[in-house]
């Protein structure tokens, strides 16, 4: 005997029905987001919305964005990841009043964040609201020219077992995969400026920092799932109790932070590195001035105002945020240049010059003033904006101007920086590689040239600074002594791998290596 018929198989049968039905009809409804709001949209395929080919690796997903902002002229257009709601901002004049005009719209990111159960995720990127902005204002002064000038002796440092695998490499007339030898050059940086630790990752690949490092972020089911929730569905991770990294990396990471801090403190240590600030802002509540590096100890832990766990985040999201975004940039402009020798030759030329004038040496002063070089990191990263896609959520129901559209409390936003960089409205012969685009007599208003490779407004990226500065100084040290030219994958298109959010190329750049002939 069943409970609504007399069988029980016809019981199961109709209970399927009504699942069924339910699942259709709140799918149905849910992929009737944009028509209700009255928003024009791409048109979603069950179950997957319209990421389908992202979730089967055909499409990377910041070309996916791209696509959505080619097939449209309007200001913005709805889409759905999975079944989440997603407005793609295409009018430049709209992206800037979302990032800085009505900025106390869209203060949060609207990503996972869990610094209770997972302590690695309370960074400056996931953190909301007063807590990011209050942070964010002490955090700053962790970048200024002042203190970068200081930390400029550990790139330099950093650097030379990048220029002596090049010098051994071309010697023995081989080719090299750039995209790791970069990475790995980067994460020397950032592990000696972000945790205070000397790695030489370049000469010991297996070093335990980026043994870990690599596992954080190698590719995989779990790491797909925390990058890509982040586009469809944030809460997954809570659910999941899917935290940042494994339980391994975690100590990793907090007890290297716990040991610098007890050594630095004990013994009353201080070095020219981010870490030091951190832990001057621990102690004090602020960044001491330029110049200032003392650690000022302060015994009692109530007074402290930030918790180890706290630094560990801080120190993990420079990492994370750090390292591959600018060793891809250094290896994508590298390829740009084996590839327009002509260019190539105008850097080297520009390198000869200036060190000429600083005496052969290359000192921070010198660094900057090579402006052609700082152009084509700029055009490098108009290309390939190796965050090809932003977000923000809206915080608080928003009229669009100009428009009739109210956008809800909780709307997320994307903003399609590689399909807006690449638009030949803005950018004509958009993949073209012109790095006289960014001569400052060049350059245009943001509406007319958006560019948005560090983000823009209060929430931009606060490492610009050492970004830049780290993968000019990579790119002076391969490029002062050798040229580069194109081999292997790089003689054809360079395809993007559509396993990670960053754009990366698929299988690397290669490239051979010869001494300069000047
Ligand atoms: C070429 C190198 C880099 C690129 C292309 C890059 C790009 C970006 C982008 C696009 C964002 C999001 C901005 C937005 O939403 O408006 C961001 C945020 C951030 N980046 Fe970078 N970044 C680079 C280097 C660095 C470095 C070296 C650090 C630190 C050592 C860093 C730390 C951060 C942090 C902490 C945030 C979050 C800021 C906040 O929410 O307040 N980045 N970065």
């Amino acid at each position: 005997m069943g409970l609504l018929f007399s069988d029980t198989s016809s019981d199961i049968i109709a209970f399927l029905l009504i699942g069924f039905l339910a699942a259709y009809f709140y799918v149905k409804q849910a992929y009737s987001y944009w028509k209700r709001m009255g928003v024009k949209y791409v048109e979603p395929t069950f179950p997957f919305g319209n990421f389908g080919p992202t979730i089967f690796q055909k499409r990377v997903s910041g070309e996916l964005i791209a696509d959505v902002y080619n097939s449209s002229n309007e200001p913005f257009i709805g889409m759905f990841g999975v079944l989440r709601p997603l407005l793609v901002v295409r009018d430049p004049k709209l992206v800037r009043s979302i990032f800085i005009k009505d900025f106390q719209y869209f203060v949060d990111r609207g990503v996972y964040i869990d610094a209770k159960n997972d302590p690695l995720s309370g960074h400056l990127f996931s953190m909301t609201g007063e807590a990011w902005k209050n942070l964010r204002v002490k955090m700053s002064p962790l970048f200024t020219s002042g203190k970068l000038k200081a930390m400029f002796s550990t790139l330099l440092d950093c650097g030379e077992p990048l220029q002596k695998y090049i010098s051994k490499k071309a010697a023995m007339n081989q080719s090299v995969e750039f995209r790791e030898l970069a990475a790995r050059y980067t994460t020397d940086i950032i592990a000696s400026v972000g945790f205070g630790i000397d790695v030489n990752t370049i000469d010991n690949p297996d070093a335990e920092f980026r043994r870990y490092g690599r596992k954080a972020l190698e590719i995989n089911f779990k790491n797909g799932l925390r990058v890509f929730s982040i586009l469809i569905y944030p809460k997954i991770r809570k659910l999941l109790t899917l935290k940042s990294v494994d339980d391994d990396v975690e100590r990793f990471m907090i007890n290297m932070v716990r040991e610098t801090l007890t050594y630095r403190e004990k013994n009353n240590v201080s070095r020219k590195d981010l870490m030091q600030l951190m832990i001057q802002l621990r102690n004090i509540g602020k960044v001491q001035n330029d110049g200032d590096w003392d650690t000022k100890i302060v015994g009692d832990e109530t007074k402290k105002t930030l918790t180890l766990n706290e630094i560990a985040a801080q120190a993990w999201v420079f990492f994370i945020a750090g390292f591959e975004t600018s060793s891809s940039t250094l290896s994508f402009c590298l390829y740009e240049l084996a590839k327009n020798a002509d260019i190539q030759k105008k850097v080297q030329n520009e390198i000869d010059e200036i060190k000429k004038q600083h005496n052969g040496q290359l000192s921070y002063d010198a660094v900057s003033e090579m402006k052609y070089l700082d152009w084509c990191i700029d055009e490098t990263l108009r290309k390939y904006p190796i965050v090809p896609i932003l977000n923000r959520e809206c915080g608080q129901t928003y009229k669009v101007p100009g428009s009739n559209y109210v956008m809800e409390k909780g709307t997320a936003i994307l903003i399609p920086v590689l399909g807006i960089q690449r638009d030949p409205k803005y950018y004509p012969k958009p993949d073209e590689f012109i790095p006289e685009r960014f001569k400052p007599e060049n350059i245009k208003p943001f509406e007319d040239m958006p560019y948005m490779p560090f983000g823009d407004g209060p929430r931009n990226c606060i490492g610009i600074r050492l970004g830049k500065l780290q993968t000019k100084v990579g790119l002076i040290l391969s490029l002062q002594n050798h040229s580069y030219h194109l081999t292997g994958n790089t003689l054809g298109e360079l395809k993007m791998s559509p396993n990670t959010f960053a754009l990366t190329p698929e299988d690397g750049i290669n490239l051979k290596i010869t001494p300069r002939s000047i």
